[in-house]
């Protein structure tokens, strides 16, 4: 396989802990991680091996880049998530994994997935919109699997909760190889305002 250079040293991959109901959805996983090989790029995730979340660990893994889990101690069972590859890091509770997973990653990418995927979106494009990181920030819309939830982001902006500099921050794509590209080409917009908040701001929120 041919490599290719990335800016990225490490890249924090969201997705299911289901390997969802349709083929494409486990293809893609693994086309991300491929991607993540071809340019070098290391993985930040969930840790554990459910899922899609087994998927890309084990295929990033295998391409031979390093793989950090972070998992609560709660968790931690491998009944619970199942044998994870690669370095696994303990942490307290899903507040700490949040923002080690954020600290860790230069980039963020969702897969399809459930409440939890969502739920570490959602938060990773909140931070972005007040300043605490300009990490780029991608949506992998599987088959349209997240259409349904741009339009409602679209209409969040339509009704005036979402400004369209904060719709921008989510840079989606159908295909891996298509959104890394975009998410190397993605500039922060900055924001005066906000952009005092910094990481020492998320490390008190998570001390
Ligand atoms: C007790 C139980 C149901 C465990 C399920 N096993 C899990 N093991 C590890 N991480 C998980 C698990 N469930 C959810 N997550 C977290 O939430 C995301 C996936 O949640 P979901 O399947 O989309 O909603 C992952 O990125 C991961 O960080």
């Amino acid at each position: 396989m041919e490599e290719t250079k990335s800016k990225f040293k490490r890249i924090c991959v969201f997705c299911g802990s289901s390997s969802g109901k349709k083929a494409s959805y486990q293809e893609a996983a693994v086309e991300v991680a491929k991607e993540l090989v071809e340019r070098r790029i290391d993985l930040v995730y969930g840790g554990g091996s459910l899922g899609l979340m087994g998927l890309v660990s084990q295929a990033v893994h295998d391409g031979g880049r390093h793989v950090l889990g972070v998992i609560p101690r709660s968790l931690m069972p491998r009944e619970v998530t199942g044998e994870p590859v690669g370095e696994v890091r303990a942490v307290s509770d899903m507040h700490q994994r949040k923002a080690e997973m954020a600290r860790q990653a230069d980039a963020f990418i969702a897969l399809p997935g459930g409440y939890g995927t969502l739920e570490e979106l959602l938060e990773v494009i909140t931070w972005a919109q007040l300043n605490i990181h300009h990490k780029p920030v991608g949506l992998l819309n599987v088959d349209g699997f997240y259409n349904s939830l741009l339009s409602f982001i679209d209409k969040a902006v339509d009704e005036g909760f979402i400004s369209p500099a904060a719709r921008r921050i989510i840079v989606s794509a159908p295909t891996a190889k298509q959104l890394v590209r975009q998410l190397e080409d993605y500039v922060p917009e900055y924001d005066e305002i906000t952009a005092k908040l910094v990481w020492e701001e998320v490390d008190r929120l998570t001390a």
